[in-house]
């Protein structure tokens, strides 16, 4: 089985080193032996750290892809393209993909499943979705006997490790992403983890898989981490809850239709994914029959992704040896996708007020206009000090939204210094 390998820079390196760490083993499993042909890479000339024939290096990916000699395609690239024209000329000559490129799949990953498709090949992704986690293989082979409702998780490893670091240590947003970049969990152009793309990248295929519905990054609602404040953390764990980087993808009954955003949210400290720590990432799944399943592990990094990448390889290769495929897309129930305002969650609202008798009843009207009901409500501080604390019943998002918007207008509100959705229950 020989192999062409796309990228070789945190993931890619740590492939070929498990390649060949691991080359008894994997021509064991596989049934013969793994070989290496070529590695696209864009500066081949470079030295790197791997004991490796240095001439296995190539500027020339797309000539890499094409030869004869090649079975086999990792791609560890990363972005649209080129890497889409590569996998798509790999995929139509009939030669299996694996990738981790979930940009790519969540872009454009219809017209990569055709090809598949349509040379009878297989793509493999299971690293693009929590690195080192199962879970692409549970949502399109274990759970499809069953009708899965809702996924909850925390699917970016770069933005839980800032997260953790500002709670835990009161260090810097900065601070914190330089630290996941120089540990390998940052994407090349950060802004893809702190803005939330990446996090709606895998968003989107897991509300594929799970609801065998067409979903891309675009139907994704998504907010980055980038407003989250030291005051917020404060507050979150005020009330017992901790701020989280929180996919979620859910299928409505009332409307059988489905909901996909990411965004920061309070969780309780009791709640499972809030001991998700670090780069760690973990993902619920509620389903019909199986109930609740938990899946937890690494899911950044240059070996833990390389661990997932190298299992999908030992099985398109055991397939295509078996002369067999493995399991493409589903799309037959075509669910649409909901707008954000539809979605039902609930609010956490700080208010800055003036200290003054009233200012609660002109506070609580303004939710009540909008059928809002508020759960709690906290005062802090006095006079100039002076702040409210709210936290709301589950509501539309539209009208939580609104809410907040009539809330910035009003006499004895002097600012709206905090909101934040609350998930996860009760804290
Ligand atoms: N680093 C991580 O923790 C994880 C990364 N991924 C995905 O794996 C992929 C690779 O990520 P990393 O290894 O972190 O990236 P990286 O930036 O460390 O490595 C990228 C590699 O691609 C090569 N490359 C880039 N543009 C090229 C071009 N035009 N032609 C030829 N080669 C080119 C570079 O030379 C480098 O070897 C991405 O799709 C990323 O989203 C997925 C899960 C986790
Ligand atoms: N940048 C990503 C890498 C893995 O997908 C992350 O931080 O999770
Ligand atoms: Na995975």
């Amino acid at each position: 089985m020989r192999i062409a390998l796309l990228g070789c820079g945190v993931v890619g390196s740590e492939i070929v080193r498990l390649l060949r760490a691991n080359a008894g083993d994997l021509a064991a499993r596989v049934g013969e032996p793994l070989e290496l042909v070529g590695i696209g890479v864009r500066r081949p000339e470079r030295v790197r750290d791997l004991d490796i024939d240095a001439s296995l290096f190539t500027a020339d990916a797309a000539g890499l892809v094409a030869r004869d000699d090649v079975d086999l395609v990792i791609e560890v690239v990363g972005g649209i393209e080129p890497a889409r024209d590569w996998l798509l000329a790999a995929l139509r000559a009939g030669k299996p993909v694996v990738t981790a490129n979930k940009a790519l799949l969540a872009s454009d990953g219809a017209a990569l499943h055709d090809a598949a498709a349509a040379a009878g090949t297989d793509l493999y992704y299971e690293a693009a979705v929590g690195g080192a986690i199962p879970l692409i293989r549970p949502l399109r082979e274990s759970l499809a006997g069953d009708r899965v409702r809702r996924v909850l998780g925390i699917v970016n490893g770069t933005t839980n490790f800032v997260l953790t670091r500002m709670d835990e240590t009161g260090a810097s947003f900065a601070e914190a992403l330089a630290e996941a970049g120089a540990l390998g969990y940052a994407e090349a152009d950060p802004s893809a983890d702190i803005d939330g793309y990446d996090a709606a990248a895998k968003a989107a295929i897991m509300a594929q898989l799970a609801f065998h519905s067409p979903v891309t990054i675009d139907d994704v609602y998504r907010v980055g981490i980038g407003d989250v404040t030291a005051a917020d953390i404060a507050s979150a764990r005020e009330m017992g809850c901790t701020v989280k980087a929180l996919a979620v993808a859910e299928r409505s009954v009332e409307t059988d239709g489905i909901s996909v955003r990411v965004h920061p949210a309070m969780i309780p400290r009791t709640h499972p994914l809030a001991g998700v720590r670090e780069a760690f990432n973990a993902v619920f799944v509620e389903a019909e029959a199986a109930g609740q399943l938990m899946f937890y592990g690494q899911g950044a990094g240059g070996a833990p992704t390389a661990s997932a990448v190298l299992g999908d390889v030992v099985a398109v290769a055991r397939n295509r040896i078996a002369g067999r495929r493995g399991p493409g897309e589903s799309s037959y129930a075509a669910l649409p996708v909901l707008p954000m305002g539809r979605t039902v969650t609930r609010y956490h609202v700080n208010l800055d007020v003036t200290d003054k008798t009233g200012v609660l009843a002109t506070v609580a009207g303004a939710f009540a206009r909008h059928d809002v009901s508020i759960r709690s409500v906290r005062q802090d501080g006095r006079g100039d000090d002076a702040s409210l604390v709210l936290v709301t019943h589950a509501a539309p998002d539209a009208a939580l939204s609104a809410t907040v918007e009539e809330l910035r207008g009003l006499v004895g509100v002097r600012a709206v210094s905090g909101v934040m959705r609350v998930e996860g229950g009760e804290p």
